[in-house]
Formats: structure tokens, sequence, C-alpha cells
């Protein structure tokens, strides 16, 4: 690994402004400080749960509302000094404790999150949700407590219990017996409980064991004034005081009085399950009705989770919530979504959820939530529940968002049979660099004994995407997620190479990574597991590099009389040879008096380069934007290639010719007369060939174009030869086989005069479908059957008639077979039944990729549309899945092999279709009536 070069640190790029081909990874270090706060995660969701909002509170808000407070014994007293002092002394150490404002301290947690123990499994209703009670709390406590003890009948005495002398304690009841007393709002002594239990929840009152959340039983409470160590005065209280309490209990009870139901829910919600009862549950029930995040689920469900879900408050910023265990919906406050690398990418709200991603795809967490306020409270269900309860029926779409934008589009799908539950959320849309953030931080290594189908249609489609995708991952200190991270990349890798093979090693700086990446799992110990890998991805570059070096620079002919392109050695069967983007092809290019010369370059020539060399060597004369290079075809019509289009030999029509001309005489190009009627290919007597011969050698050979076909080349196709600047040569030329083959049927019966022959020849061929079928190569089997239904072949009513029934029979059957109507119904059924190996109609699979390219946009809002990718990624994969085993296919008992062989290798072929009627309207003139 070359010195000073920068590895693992934060970057990984997919594609790059150079080779968008490409899939590269490298990393660099990471800067920091990069972090942005304050993006909205789910703005619709704008949530009626906020404290306060419950059915309860509304309906005791309106009884407070008519109700007259009065205010009890004497009014207008100062506070003392002592207790000023007293009150003070409350409210620095509350804003101590509170420490930093919000922000600051979610700034810092984003940048490096500070672990903190993780959600109590079962909070306990009995203990406070705040660290210290808020000043507000502190101050209505401390006003209830100085009428209490003012009152010489009060409940608050000094109680022995157990033999231990507990000062200024009283039992629920009489608490509760005193402020119904106190105040005409407080009606019933469930309110009078909740109120005391919102006061208990901030650690202003508790029950003198710690071991009750308040209850309207002889439990004993006492204030936190008056506890071991509290601050308070023992005695009567001065009447300064009295009077300042009496001046603060109006405000102070109507406070209270709203409090008191959410204190009551939030009890209730910290007790476990079967602790609850009908009412409590009841209770719940109406507080999630309002809850947006729910609003999705039925009556049924809701009551579910009225009992299962639990309370969490979390005092402290920055606290992380849980490792993936849990689904959360934030009741009050607010939390950053932090990702490694990234920093702080959204901020949910109150009504907001997070974590059914983790849970729905039993992945880790796609980000770290991290509390950005002190006192945040969260509802939460548990894994084990929300897949029992809410697994299947989450909502349908979930949209991820950085910075206030969709980044992540995800949909909930039907998984397949046989994993452990129905659903799973697939990816519909995203940014290039989210998506992959997404596959290296959750998909990799999920799928039983595979590959996740959604890596699976990245890694297929991924060369379609904008151009640069980053990922900023990790912060260099972070070891453990280093290593981690190395482990994903390294799978990624293994994967990635899976997929599509040697295209992965195509750009020299793909290679290098890999070498660097091997260097780095050879020096860490800790990727010791990773050596094989790694080992393995190396040994299948060295086999690529080699067999590229052994077979560079090869040449190949394009021959003038549309026989197949075959390496220039002569060596007419391509045996498993890959035409590359570097090797050489010899063709010719004409003018428009058919004067033409010879050019040999690589197969990625522009047409813009090819057309400047042609008009140069044929002395034209004109500038290069005066001249077009275009194809004539057989039949005279002509088609114009774009300056940047590549492959343009390979991609010519069967009999089709190269021209450069001048743009304005277009019209004026005429077809050669030997493009009507090539004289070049094997002439031979067909009937002395056996026909199973033909179909396997025709098998073999169409094998060895159909192998050497990448799947991206499917890609190239759809979108265009100028696209990615890539050659289809592969393609191109099986292509040109299936018309080949198609219309070299044609061509035989109609220049057979002889109508015995051709009848023998009609026969000969069904039967040569016959056997294509039987060896599962339904490209050629399309071919014949498509050639012997060429209206110049069907108009042969002589011929046909003579062809015994059950040959015709058989034919209407292959007929039914190949009959377009439903988009190919009876052949994707007949296709879908069959194993590999086996050589699919190409044609078809082609017309797959332009329906999903013309029918679906490739961006939409600015997101990949990952959909159109999945759909284009099924048919790639059906190739794939063709060759999935080599083909075994018993050869027939050898009769003429050498002739056979070079007879289907280079077919001789009119493909003008006017010419081919009038050639069968010659041999079979129409009868007259
Ligand atoms: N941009 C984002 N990237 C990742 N997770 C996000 C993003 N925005 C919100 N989240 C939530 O953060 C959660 C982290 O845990 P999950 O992966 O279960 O589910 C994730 C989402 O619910």
């Amino acid at each position: 690994m070359a010195a000073g070069r920068q590895r693992w640190s934060t970057q990984i790029v997919a594609g790059s402004e150079r080779s968008p081909g490409v899939l590269l990874l490298r990393y660099r270090r990471h800067s920091g400080g990069e972090d942005q706060v304050g993006a909205t995660f789910g703005a619709s969701k704008a949530t009626k749960a906020t404290a306060g909002a419950t059915s309860a509170a509304v309906k005791w808000r309106r009884q407070l509302e008519r109700g007259q407070m009065t205010r009890p014994q004497s009014t207008a007293f100062e506070m003392s000094n002592k207790n000023k002092e007293l009150m003070n002394d409350i409210f620095t150490n509350c804003k101590l404790k509170n420490g930093f404002g919000p922000s600051v301290q979610a700034t810092a947690a984003a940048t490096s999150p500070t672990k903190r123990p993780l959600s109590p499994d079962h909070p306990n209703p009995a203990l406070p949700i705040t660290e210290t009670p808020s000043p507000a709390m502190n101050r209505m406590g401390w006003a209830l407590r100085t009428l209490l003890v003012a009152d010489n009948s009060s409940c608050l005495k000094d109680r022995k219990v157990s033999g231990k002398l507990i000062r200024k304690c009283a039992p629920g009841t009489e608490l509760v017996d005193w402020l119904v007393n106190l105040s005409p709002i407080v009606h019933t002594r469930a309110q009078a409980a909740g109120m005391w239990q919102a006061l208990l929840e901030e650690g202003v009152l508790a029950h003198v064991n710690k071991e009750q959340p308040f209850k309207d039983k002889c439990f004993l409470y006492r204030f936190r004034l008056d506890e071991e160590g509290g601050t308070a005065a023992a005695g009567v209280p001065q009447a300064e005081d009295l009077g300042a309490a009496n001046e603060h209990i109006r405000e102070a009870l109507s406070a209270l009085f709203q409090r008191g139901p959410d204190a009551t829910l939030r009890m209730i919600l910290r007790k476990p399950s079967h602790e609850r009862t009908s009412e409590e549950l009841e209770l719940v029930f109406e507080e999630l009705v309002h809850i947006a995040a729910l609003s999705h689920l039925s009556t049924s469900i809701k009551r579910e989770l009225s009992s299962i879900f639990v309370f969490e408050a979390h005092a402290q910023a920055g606290t992380i919530c849980d490792e993936g265990r849990s689904w959360y919906i934030l009741l009050k406050g607010s939390v950053d979504v932090v990702i490694h690398g990234k920093g702080t990418v959204a901020t949910l709200k109150t009504g907001d959820d997070f974590g059914k991603l983790a849970l729905i795809n039993d992945a880790p967490r796609a980000a770290t939530i991290v509390l950005k306020e002190n006192n945040c409270h969260l509802l939460r269900v548990d894994k084990e529940h929300f897949n029992r309860i809410l697994r299947d029926v989450e909502a349908n779409t979930l949209r991820l968002q950085e910075h206030g934008k969709d980044v992540l589009v995800l949909e909930r799908v039907a998984k397949q049979r046989g994993q452990h539950s129905a659903f799973k959320y697939t990816v519909m849309s995203g940014t290039p660099a989210k998506m992959l953030e997404h596959l290296l931080e959750t998909r990799l290594g999920q799928s039983v004994g595979g590959m996740d189908p959604f890596l699976d249609d990245f890694l297929l489609t991924h060369i379609v995407f904008m151009p640069v995708v980053q990922l900023d991952a990790q912060t260099p200190e972070d070891r453990e997620y280093i290593i981690n991270f190395k482990k994903r990349v390294i799978q990624f890798m293994q994967k990635w190479v899976m997929a599509v093979r040697h295209a992965a090693f195509e750009e020299p700086s793909v290679c290098d990574f890999i070498e660097d990446l091997a260097a780095e799992v050879e020096a860490d110990p800790d990727l010791n597991e990773e050596t094989s890998i790694v080992h393995n991805v190396l040994t299948q570059m060295a086999r690529y590099q080699e067999d590229r070096n052994q077979n560079a620079g090869q040449k190949w002919k394009l021959p003038p009389n549309g026989q197949p392109i075959c390496l220039f050695s002569g060596n007419a069967t391509p045996s498993k040879t890959v035409i590359r983007p570097d090797d050489d092809i010899i063709f010719r290019v004409y003018c428009a008096d058919h004067t033409y010369c010879t050019l040999r370059f690589p197969m990625h020539t522009t047409a813009e380069l090819i057309k400047a060399c042609a008009a140069d060597k044929l002395q034209l004369n004109r500038g290069p934007e005066d001249l077009v290079l275009v194809e004539v075809k057989s039949n005279g019509e002509r088609s114009v290639f774009k300056d940047n289009d590549v492959s343009i030999p390979t991609g010519l029509s069967l009999n089709g010719r190269l021209f450069v001309s001048v743009k304005d005489h277009l019209d004026a190009l005429t077809q050669l007369q030997e493009q009507e009627c090539p004289t070049e290919g094997v002439d031979i007597d067909l009937e002395i060939l056996s026909t199973k011969e033909l179909a396997y050698h025709i098998t073999l050979f169409e094998w060895d174009l159909f192998w050497a076909v990448h799947e991206y080349e499917l890609l190239y196709h759809t979108f265009g030869r100028h696209h990615f600047g890539k050659i289809t040569a592969n393609l191109d030329v099986f292509l040109r086989r299936f018309n080949e083959v198609q219309y070299w049927i044609v061509t035989e019966l109609v220049s057979t005069p002889s109508l015995s022959k051709r009848f023998g020849l009609v026969r000969k061929f069904i039967k040569l479908a016959a056997y294509c079928k039987e060896y599962q190569n339904l490209n050629a089997f399309f071919a014949v059957v498509m050639g012997l239904s060429n209206m110049a072949v069907s108009r042969l009513q002589q011929t046909w008639e003579k062809i015994p029934s059950k040959f015709r029979k058989i034919f209407q059957e292959f007929e039914a077979l190949i009959d377009p109507s439903r988009n190919h119904r009876a052949y994707r059924v007949f296709v879908g039944k069959l194993q590999p190996p086996l050589i699919p109609f190409m044609p078809l699979l082609l017309k797959d990729m332009t329906f999903a390219h013309e029918g679906n946009k490739t961006s939409l809002d600015g997101l990949v549309n990952f959909e159109k990718m999945h759909m284009m990624a099924q048919t790639m994969r059906t190739i794939r899945f063709c060759r999935s085993r080599s083909l075994g296919l018993e050869p027939p008992s050898p009769k003429s092999e050498g002739e056979v062989r070079s007879y289907i290798s280079s077919f001789r072929v009119i493909d003008n279709q006017r010419v081919l009627t009038a050639m069968s309207q010659k041999v079979e003139p129409t009868r007259k009536l």
C-alpha cells in the first residue's frame, strides 16, 4: 500500500464524475465540525399529544374555568427573609443541576454522544421523573406545605412507624381530604390524587419508603423539604410566609389541577401491565387517540397498546436511546438523529416516532437517537410486543429526512415465504448516498443464505444513478466503529463481486482500493476473520486481470454480408470470448457513390471519430459539423448515429452498411446491390445435415454468445448507445444472431424452388424448433418459429398443404407459445417453470427493460426512483438465473459435426422483407381464383 495514502477514514464514493458507471469506495479523513443541527423530521406529523391535552385534563380544565377559586385564610403576607433564602437556594440549585441550555448540550451530544445508561426496563412510578423539581413545582409544593403546617388540625404530623419517627408525614387519604376541602375546583378524590402525584413525580413529595406512587390510601407521604437533610424550618410558619403561600396558592392549585391528569396517566404508564386497572387502561386509550403517529392504527390495536406502552422520562439532554430494541413516540421534548461522520441529520419533535426501521428489518439502528432537551418524555413499545401487535400493521410508508429534505423513502412489503415475519421495509427512492449508507449500515449479511434483494438491485443498477455518492461515516477516533465499518465494507465488496463479477474490476481505482483493503486486513488482527473473504476477492481480481492481459487487443471483423461478427483470426466459434471495449474491430464505411474505406478502431470509439476518419479517408473535404454517420439498411431505411454513440459497427442491422454522408444529402443515400442479395455464406444441402445436430450446435454457439453478454449491457442498451459511453457489443452480437437465425429460415425456404424440397425443409425447421425447445434454447426456438411464421413463408400454401397434420399441430402449439398477446403470457408461464441452464428470448427481456425505462422516471423529486431500478434489476437477474448452471447437453451422435459447425456459424441471409416476399412469390406464385 502506498505510503501516505489516506484510508479507513470517512468517504465512500459511488461513481465518479469521470466514469459515472463505476462504484468506487474510498475513504478520507473526517474533518469534523460540519454537523448541522435543526432540520426537522416529519413536519407533517403535527400532534395533539402534548402534555395537558388529555380528554380528562380538558374536562377538568372546563370545571376549573367554571369554578370560583377562594383564597383560603389570610392574604397579603410577605415571604420571610429566611424563606426567601430558602427559595433562592432551591432555584439556584435547580439552575445549576439543569446545566446548559439544550442546544449546547445537544450539539455536544451530536459531536460526541455520551453513553448514559439506557432506559430502564421497568420504570418505577414511585420515583420522580426529573432529577430535581422544577422551580415552579418547588414553589407550589412550598405553598401547599406552608398552608398545611400552618393548619393546627393538619394531617401533616410527626408519626412513629415501626418504631421509627418520621417527621411531618401524612397518609394519602388525608392529604386528599385536605385538598378537596381546600379548593372548590377539586371535585373528586381522583383529581386531588392526580395533583399530589404531579408533585410526587417531580420529587416535591414522596412516599416515606419510596415504594408507592401517590395513592388515595393510608400510605404515608411527606414533603422533600421534611426529609432527612431537607431544609425546611421546623415549627409554625411565620406570618409573612403564610401570606406569601396564600398569595401563591390560587395559581398553584390551578397549575396542579392542570397537571394532575397527565401525572396520573404517566403513573399508569410506568406501572407493569398487569397492575393497570380497566379504568386506567381506558384513560390511556383516550390519550392514544390523540397521538398522530398512531392515527392509522385500529381501535383494537390501540386498546392492546394501552396495556403495553411504557412511559419513559429522561432528565438529561445527551442521553442516547436504546440500541434497537424498541419503538418510540416522542411525547414531550425533541431528539436529534445523529449519524456517524455526518452529525445531526434531523431533529424529531413531539408526536414523531422512531425506531421501527430496526425492528421491522431486524437491523441495527440506522441512526443514533440523542435527546436534545432535558426532561424528554417518550412512549415505548418493546420489540416482542411490537412484533406481536404492530409489525404487520405498521404504516406503509416511512420517510427519512436529513436537514429537512427526504433522503430515503421506504415502503412496507410482504416478505417471501420462510422468513419469520410477514413484512419488511424496502427502498422506494432515495439519494444515492443515503441508499448506500442504508445498505452498509443495515442491509449487509441480513438475508439468510443469499443476497439482500435491495443490495442486489443496488449493485446491478448503481451505474444509472447520479455520478457521485458520498457517505461520511465515522470519526477516526472511534476504533470500534471503524472496525465494524471495515467489516461491512469487506462484506459489501464480496457481494459486489458476486453480483457483477468482472465488471467490479474494470476501474483501476477499484483494483487499487481492493489491494489497499487486503493490506489493511492483513495488518489488523481485529480483521482476521475477514482475511478469507478478501483473499477470495483478490483471487478473482487476479484471474480477471490475467484473462484481460492474455486476450488484450483482440481484433474482430464485421463481415460485409450479415455474417456473425467474428474474431479476425478466422476462428468462427467465439468459444466464450468476450468482446472488450479496447478490442479492435475492422469494418467498412461507404459514401454516397458506394466507394468505401476499411477502418480499424477500438469498440468504444465514438461515431464522431469514425465519421471524421472515414471522411478523411474518403476525401469528403467537409467539416465534421456538415457530416453524419448513418446506417443504410438493406431496405433503404436510414438511421443516423449521434456523435457520442459507441459500439457502432456491432450495432448495425444484419445487412446494414455504414455510410458517411453530408447532412443535406442524406436522401441521396441508396443501399448497395449486395445488401439485398448477399452471396457469401456456406452453400450446403441442408437436407443431409442431422436436425438434432444442427439444434445442438446452434445451442452451443448461442450459449457462448449469451454467456459473453454482461447484465450491464442491458442497461447500456436501454438508455441508449451514448448514455454511458460503454459498449454493448456482446449484446449486439447476440441480438444479431436472433435476426440471423430468423431470416436464415426465411431465406432458405424462399430460395428453394423445388416444392418437395421446400416441404421437407419446413418439416426440418419444425423439428429444429422442437429440438431447440428441448435444449431450452428459447432464443433460437423463437427465431425459428418466427421465421416460419414470416409472411413470405406462411403464404407458401402449396408447401404447407403438404405438411402432415401431426407437424402442423406441433407448429400451432409453437405459434401459441410465441403469441405476443397479454405481454407474452404463454411464453412467460412456460419459461417460469424451467430450470437453468437456458437461453431466454432476449428481445422480450429488452422490451421489459424499455418498458420499465420509458414508463418510469429515473429521478423523483430529486431522489433516485429505486422502484424503477428494482424493475430493471429483476430483468437483469433473469439473465443471471438462466446462466446459473453451466450447459451440459448430451451431444447427439456425430454425423457431420465439422460441416454443421461451420454451417451454423455463418448463415446466408437476406433481411429485406420486400425481396423475401418477391422471392416467395416467385417460388409459389399466388394462385388465381
Ligand atoms: N435521516 C435519517 N436516517 C436514519 N434514521 C432516521 C433518519 N431520520 C429519522 N430516523 C429515525 O431514526 C431511527 C433510528 O432507529 P431505526 O433505524 O429503527 O429507525 C430510524 C428512523 O426512525
